[in-house]
């Protein structure tokens, strides 16, 4: 259908989300870059399919999105394959404000962590979503994961933003429909197949920050 143009490729399906995912790890449990960038892609569709309301939310991840992209098709490819080489390529380098912005506001290390707590943020949302029951509230239990992970990463006024559009979610039946994978006892097998994926390329990627001392860069 003509008027359908490019909506196809807007679809959000957890499925896909979950392949990415999936294929996040090295054999040597390395993050690829690629591949965690292609899970937020695929995430940040949802966000957009659930309403203007979550733009502000979604603008900031793909702006994050892109700085990544950037730096994995520049001049130093090479160095971004994953987010292990990407943290030895830019503190070799000096590549990284450490303590306060400098000349390097938009390291790849900075703006992967921001992802890095957003993905937290979706770990606890996800699990609550799992094993939510029918009449739970989408939009309180988004607001319980996030008061526990990324709102103790943002200011006032961010926290104020979030909280209102967390109160125009969609409920938990819309909710399950959006992710395109069948009835809930599916979307829920579904979900506590991906939250191991998920958790697990968290993990990793914060014993690699803490190791560094990288889970504050501003
Ligand atoms: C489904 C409901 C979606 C709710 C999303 C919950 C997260 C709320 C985040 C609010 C962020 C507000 C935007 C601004 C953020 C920035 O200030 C802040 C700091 O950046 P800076 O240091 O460069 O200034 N940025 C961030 O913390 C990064 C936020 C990235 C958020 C990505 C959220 C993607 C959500 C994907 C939803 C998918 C649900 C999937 C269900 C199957």
């Amino acid at each position: 259908m003509q008027t359908m143009a490019g909506s196809e490729d807007q679809k959000f399906s957890l499925q896909e989300v979950l392949d990415t995912f999936k294929l996040c790890l090295s054999e040597n449990k390395e993050v690829y870059l690629e591949q965690y960038v292609a899970g937020w892609r695929g995430l940040v569709k949802f966000l957009n399919s659930l309403g203007s309301v979550f733009g502000f939310i979604s603008k900031d991840a793909v702006g994050k999105i892109q700085i990544l992209v950037s730096y994995m098709k520049g001049e130093n490819a090479s160095h971004y394959a994953t987010v292990q080489s990407m943290v030895k390529y830019e503190l070799d380098n000096n590549l990284v404000d450490v303590n306060k912005k400098g000349s390097h506001p938009e390291s790849g290390c900075r703006t992967l962590l921001r992802l890095h707590r957003a993905l937290r943020w979706l770990e606890l949302f996800l699990d609550r979503l799992r094993t939510s029951t029918e009449d739970s509230k989408t939009s309180a239990l988004c607001a319980e994961a996030y008061n526990e992970s990324l709102a103790q990463h943002h200011p006032w006024m961010i926290r104020k933003a979030a909280g209102m559009a967390f109160l125009v979610l969609p409920g938990r039946q819309t909710f399950f429909e959006v992710m395109n994978v069948g009835p809930p006892e599916q979307v829920v097998a579904k979900l506590g197949e991906a939250l191991p994926l998920i958790s697990e390329v968290y993990q990793i990627t914060e014993d690699l920050y803490a190791q560094h001392n990288l889970l504050d860069l501003p």
